[in-house]
């Protein structure tokens, strides 16, 4: 019997096919053929990869959403079995060998993937933008505010929260058994950051267990949108959505909001009257970006979103940087006891501030912020790059549209750049040729879109760690190294909180 005679036996007339029917038929004719050309005839159908991944995208989607930031993992797991180089979606390759990092991120051919930033919804930001002429742009007005000279020039704008951060560890000490030093971080790096840019302190660092709500909110936020990445509809959805149904299913949403809201207004007040600057106190953002000379026009929604994007890409990084530097310090007697030697030599009386440039010159110290720079990783979810043109990377030729990335953890996990790579080592930069692994250091990525902030974020660690490690005296609370397992959420989320007893603090008047 051949099919024709089979659909009329089932009752089918099939000159005249029912709708559903039809629309069925087309739908498998056009799956199959779809399946087909992805495994099959597709230009990337040679690389090495798992099936699904080739078929859909949904295989990231899954890894991201449902097992919650394990993409990273996956990737790790997918290259073991691989090889350098594997297909992790219909059009997406990722490589793990730390020269195809430099190929990707130091080429100015490779824009950034505009599926992957407009989920930020911050396309008028400098982070946010995906065409490489304004980016520069952009990043040229902003450019002198992060110079290492001018953040020389603002040392104690930095100082001064670094001053109450301290203040604020005593007083906890007294008050907690243990302080959470994952949001004290945290705290601390927001109250940089908006004091730093927008002159505007909003006692984040004062406030009690660093629980501040426009932190919290702030903190809460990616993974919606990594859910808008993977499902664009919510985008258009999630600003419609009532903020009482929304608060219950995002803790510290109230937060957010207020936060942003108060840089808007801030904003709006600048606009209205921009000789307000002259009072902000020092040199702020809006300095640079409201006297553009040609080029984009500031606008009130730009201008915020510039803000919010600066405030998020500065927070969590420096902090995680902070919180893998704590724990593995407090848990390695050798290493603290050199670091304190170093710091208590250099700095006798820890009643006088040091200055960066003093701070700069300690070795050890340096070392201690390089390896903990390493395993925080600043961004880990690998950040996505567009081919534009046919190109061939580890002799793989890739037709235009392919989405290439190399994540930072593949390069900081390198056994043979760093032996015993997960192993908390600061020896590792002080030895013979130790310099040349500088160029391994990626935390801030490479090439032209590489962080606007190293410098500023530099100067944190700094001064954060320099003075907390010469000040306090503490000891972990129940936190184990496998606490610092991350969610790949773009930044690491740690899985559970970094808490240490605080048993004595130096340096810091009693009326304080
Ligand atoms: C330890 C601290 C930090 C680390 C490890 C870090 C890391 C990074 C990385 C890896 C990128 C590239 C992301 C991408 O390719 O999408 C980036 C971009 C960026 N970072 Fe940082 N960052 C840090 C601190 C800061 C600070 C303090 C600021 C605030 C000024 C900042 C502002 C930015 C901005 C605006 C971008 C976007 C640049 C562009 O797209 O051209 N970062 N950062």
């Amino acid at each position: 019997m051949n099919v024709s005679q089979y659909f009329t036996l089932a009752g089918y007339d099939l000159n005249h096919p029912p709708p559903l029917v039809g629309l069925l038929s087309v739908g498998a004719i056009a799956l199959t053929c779809v399946v087909a050309y992805r495994l099959y005839f597709h230009p990337l159908a040679r690389v090495p990869g798992p099936v699904l991944a080739a078929l859909t995208d949904y295989y990231v989607t899954y890894y991201d959403l449902v097992k919650d930031g394990d993409m990273v993992k996956q990737l790790e797991r997918l290259h073991h079995r691989y090889g350098p180089m594997v297909r992790f979606g219909p059009n997406k390759i990722h490589f793990s060998d730390p020269k195809a990092f430099d190929l990707i991120y130091k080429d100015p051919r490779f824009p950034k993937d505009p599926w992957f930033y407009d989920a930020f919804g911050a396309p008028q930001s400098l982070f946010g933008c995906t065409d490489i002429s304004i980016a520069k742009e952009r990043a040229s007005l902003l450019r002198p505010l992060f110079s290492r000279k001018k953040i020389s020039q603002l040392e104690e704008v930095i100082q001064e929260v670094v001053d109450r951060f301290i203040v604020a560890l005593s007083k906890q000490s007294t008050t907690q058994d243990s302080v959470n030093f994952y949001r004290g971080f945290a705290s601390i790096t927001m109250e940089i950051i908006t004091t730093y840019c927008f002159a505007e302190t909003y006692g984040i660092v004062d406030y009690p267990d660093f629980a501040h709500p426009k932190l919290v909110g702030f903190q809460g936020s990616n993974f919606a949108v990594f859910a808008m990445q993977h499902f664009p509809l919510l985008r258009f959805l999630f600003p419609k959505i009532p903020l009482w149904i929304l608060k219950p299913l995002i803790p510290g949403m109230f937060g957010r909001r207020q936060f942003i809201q108060a840089l808007d207004s801030q904003i709006a007040g600048i606009l209205e009257d921009p000789a307000s600057l002259d009072r902000a106190g020092h040199e702020i953002v809006y300095h640079h970006l409201l006297h553009t000379k040609g080029g984009e026009k500031p606008t009130r929604a730009g201008l915020l979103s510039n803000a919010i994007s600066l405030t998020a890409a500065g927070t969590e990084t420096v902090a995680n940087a902070c919180a893998v530097a704590t724990f593995h310090v407090l848990s390695n007697k050798s290493i603290k006891e050199k670091l304190s030697k170093e710091l208590l030599g250099a700095w006798p009386d820890p009643g006088i501030s040091k200055s960066l440039e003093k701070l700069e010159k300690l070795p050890y110290l340096t070392a201690v912020i390089k390896e903990s720079l390493r395993l925080s990783h600043g961004v880990v979810t690998p950040t996505p790059r567009v081919v534009t043109e046919p190109t061939i990377i580890s002799g793989v030729f890739l037709p235009p549209g392919t989405i290439i990335s190399s994540g930072q953890t593949f390069t900081h996990y390198n056994p043979e750049l760093f032996p015993s790579p997960r192993q908390f080592q600061p020896d590792r930069w002080l030895g013979e040729g130790s310099s040349e692994l500088d160029n391994h250091l990626v935390a801030f990525s490479k090439g032209q879109r590489m962080c606007i902030g190293v410098n500023l974020a530099w100067a944190e660690l700094y001064l954060i760690l320099g003075n907390m490690f010469r000040k306090v005296e503490m000891e972990l609370t129940g936190t184990k190294e496998s606490d610092l397992e991350f969610r790949a959420l773009l930044t690491p989320r740690f899985r559970c909180l970094l808490r240490a007893k605080i048993t004595s603090v130096r340096g810091v008047a009693a009326s304080s």
